[in-house]
Parts: C-alpha cells; sequence; structure tokens
C-alpha cells in the first residue's frame, strides 16, 4: 500500500525541514563551541596577583623576617625581648705628658723650619774672603728671618769684629761665633717662668689674648694640657663669646683632659664668663683658670674697653697673674703691628708664639721679644694636642744652626 502525497501542501514540507536543518546546524555549532572552551587540559587564564607587600633589603629585615618553616600557615610576632638600656660610657680622660722636655722632643720640627736660615748663615760666614759684599748678604738674611733691624745691625758689628780677631776660623769656630750672638740676641736669661702657682686657696688666673686665628683657642686648650700634664687642675673660661664655634672648641680640649669649661650664650658678655670661671676655679680649689678672649681688633678702644672690663671683673674675685699674647709667627711685620697694639692696650707678660713649624723666619722670636719687651714664654710646633713646649733659648739656637 501506498501513502498518497499531497502535492499541494508540498511546499509546507520543504518549507518545516529548511528550518529544522537550520536549528540543528546551529544546536552542532553551539555544542563544540562548548566542548573547545571546557575541554580536560585547557589552560585557565591566570588569576589576578594580589600586591605583593614591599620588602626590605637583606640588612635592614628585621631578625627573623622571612625565615619562617615550611608549611608554616601563621607569621607570629618574635617574642618581645626586654630592652636593656644602652651604658653610655664617660669619655675617656686623657693623661698628657709633662710640659718638660717638650721642646728637645719637638726639636727636629723646628730644625726642619729653620736650619735653612742657620746653614746660610754658617755657610757665608765660613767663606775666606768676607769682604762688603758678603756682609750685606749676611745682613740681608737676618733680616729676611725676621729677626728685625736693629738686632740685624748690632750682630753684624759683632760678627765682624770676632772675625778679624780670629783670622782664619775653623768650621767649629764659625758655629760657636753664631751661636754665641744668636743666642745672645734671644736672651737666656730672661725670666720665662709661667705664672700658674696657686695663691693659698686662690687659683693663678692666665688671660689668653691675641688676634683670631693666631691659634689662641688651640694654645689656650694645648696650654690647659701641658698644665694638667704637670699635675696641676684647671678651669677654663670661654670668654670669647663672639663664635660659638670657639666655645665648642675649648669645651671639646677640657673635657678630653677632665678640665671644667665654663661658657656663656654666644654674644653674651666676656667679662661675665671670665667672672665666672674664676669664680667657678675658686669654688673647685683647682690651681689654674686660663681665659680664652675674643679680642677682636675693631678698634684700639673697643679692644681696651673688653679686655681691660675682663681684668677688672677677675680681679673682685682673684689677681691675673699671667697676660699670655699669642703671636702667629708665619704673620711676620703684620703680626708684629697688631703685637703693639695689644701691648699698648694690656699689660702682656709673656708670649705664646704658634706655628713656628711653618716659617723659616724663627728670627721673630728675637723681635717680638726686643718691641714688646716681654719673653716669649711658649712656642707653638705644631698642630697636635701636645705641640706647645714652654721656650729653651738654646734649644732653639741649636735646631737654627742644624745641631
Ligand atoms: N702648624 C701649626 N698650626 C697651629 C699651631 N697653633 C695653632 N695652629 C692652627 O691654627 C689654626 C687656628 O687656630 P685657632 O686656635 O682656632 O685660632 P684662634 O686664634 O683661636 O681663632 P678663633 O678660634 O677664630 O678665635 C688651627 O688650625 C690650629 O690647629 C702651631 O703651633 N702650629
Amino acid at each position: 500500500m501506498t501513502m498518497p502525497v499531497d502535492l499541494e501542501n508540498w511546499h509546507l514540507v520543504d518549507g518545516y525541514l529548511g528550518v529544522i536543518v537550520i536549528v540543528a546546524v546551529v544546536a552542532l555549532l553551539a555544542a563544540g563551541g562548548l566542548f573547545l572552551l571546557f575541554r580536560p587540559g585547557r589552560k585557565a587564564a591566570p588569576p589576578v596577583k594580589p600586591p605583593e607587600p614591599p620588602t626590605l633589603p637583606e640588612e635592614k629585615r628585621p631578625a627573623g623576617a622571612g625565615e619562617e618553616g615550611e608549611g608554616a600557615t601563621t607569621t607570629l610576632p618574635p617574642p618581645a625581648v626586654p630592652v636593656t638600656p644602652a651604658v653610655v660610657a664617660p669619655p675617656e680622660v686623657e693623661v698628657p705628658p709633662p710640659s718638660a722636655g717638650r721642646m728637645v722632643r719637638l726639636r727636629s720640627r723646628l730644625a726642619r723650619s729653620q736650619s735653612a736660615f742657620g746653614r746660610g748663615l754658617l755657610e757665608l760666614l765660613s767663606r775666606d774672603r768676607l769682604d762688603d759684599e758678603v756682609w750685606d748678604e749676611i745682613e740681608e738674611n737676618l733680616i729676611t728671618a725676621d729677626v728685625g733691624v736693629s738686632p740685624t745691625r748690632v750682630m753684624v758689628e759683632e760678627l765682624r769684629t770676632k772675625v778679624k780677631v780670629l783670622g782664619t776660623r775653623t768650621p767649629e769656630e764659625v758655629r760657636k761665633l753664631l751661636r754665641e750672638q744668636l743666642l745672645a740676641q734671644v736672651n737666656p736669661d730672661l725670666d720665662r717662668t709661667l705664672r700658674v702657682q696657686k695663691h693659698g686657696d686662690r687659683p693663678a688666673v692666665v688671660l689668653v689674648v691675641g688676634v683670631n686665628g693666631t691659634g689662641k683657642t688651640t694654645t689656650t686648650g694645648k696650654l690647659a694640657r701641658a698644665l694638667v700634664g704637670d699635675g696641676k687642675k684647671v678651669v677654663l673660661g670661654a670668654a670669647d663669646t663672639f663664635r660659638a664655634a670657639a666655645a665648642d672648641q675649648l669645651q671639646t680640649w677640657g673635657e678630653r683632659v677632665g678640665a671644667d669649661v665654663v661658657r656663656g650664650p654666644e654674644g653674651s658678655d666676656p667679662a661675665s664668663v671670665a667672672f665666672d670661671a674664676t669664680a667657678r676655679g675658686i669654688e673647685e680649689k683647682v690651681d689654674a683658670v686660663i681665659v680664652d678672649t675674643a679680642g677682636r681688633l675693631h678698634t684700639k678702644t673697643g679692644l681696651m674697653d673688653e679686655l681691660g672690663k675682663v681684668k677688672r671683673v677677675i680681679e673682685k674675685k682673684a689677681t691675673v697673674d699671667e697676660v699670655l699674647l699669642v703671636l702667629d709667627a708665619t704673620t711676620g711685620q703684620n703680626g708684629m703691628r697688631q703685637a703693639q697694639v695689644f701691648g699698648e692696650v694690656v699689660n702682656i707678660t709673656g708670649i705664646a708664639l704658634t706655628k713656628l713649624d711653618g716659617t723659616a723666619k724663627g728670627g721673630i722670636v728675637i723681635s717680638v721679644q726686643r718691641e714688646l719687651g716681654v719673653p716669649v714664654k711658649l712656642v707653638g710646633l705644631g698642630e697636635g694636642p701636645d705641640d706647645l713646649a714652654p721656650f729653651d733659648p738654646e734649644v732653639f739656637v741649636d735646631a737654627i744652626l742644624g745641631d
């Protein structure tokens, strides 16, 4: 039996079939897509990592950080360790060497800076014929070394007479002759004792004056060290209130040898610092109070007022035993003029000649003593803390002659 074919509706059947085929194709495509998307083994997109916490470089990392054992899941803070307060050791107090024999120890430095001057003179004086030209040269050498005009004339006259008497000279005789002359000019008979002896209960007071930059503060500090080295007790007064750094500098010098330093605010009255330092010295029964002053050379009257007041105020409590003028040996004639101004303003009792290691013009010892009528008591022979020595004329002259 055959089914009759409805030819009239055939086109309808044909339309349904088309739709079914399209739906089937779409369904297949969709299934394929899903398969591709979720097939086993397909790599998933990397998850977005949360930002890592910042890390410290190795040496800055706190101890224990990042050292947890494997598999640790939680990080506990390390147990609190009780903090022991750090013990701050008091600054070590130094014991400086005594002042005696220092110039001998520092002689090589002196010889290094001065022997050219001595060698030149010895060579000239050893010549067979000493005519006027040679004598002029000798004179020039002495002037160049800052011996000063009058002492040079005196020396040349004396040498001329003695050479005439001697006639022919051996090198030893020449050396002896020159040594005598130089020593006579330096004058070994001057009293170079530093007045730092206590008066009963009261300390001696040393006032340090001079132009800034000459080594005034350094010399004050070095002197304190030398006195401590000699077994004395010292108080320092930082009356150079003009420059705070000067007081700081002095404080360091004092701390190193266990000496108290009295200071005031920057710009305060130097006289009041000097007064307080003297009072402290009396209270602590020290041997010596050393007062560093500003002594700026604005005007002569200004300087006179300042130093005069400092001195008067100290004298309410003690006596000023020593007024030390600090003079830079390298400044030559300029330094000499400054020294004269100070000499007119205060009664200088001694000279501390600094930086003698840095100049060949050692003749300044002779000229400054002559100009001021005051002995050189101390010499600075270097920047080291113990490079200040009591002046010894014989060691000085021998160093010039390269002995
Ligand atoms: N070579 C050498 N240098 C020295 C000597 N004495 C001091 N000086 C140096 O000179 C410089 C000036 O010294 P200071 O003590 O600061 O001078 P000052 O006169 O006190 O000057 P202010 O501090 O401005 O008041 C420093 O560098 C010292 O080390 C010395 O005998 N020889």
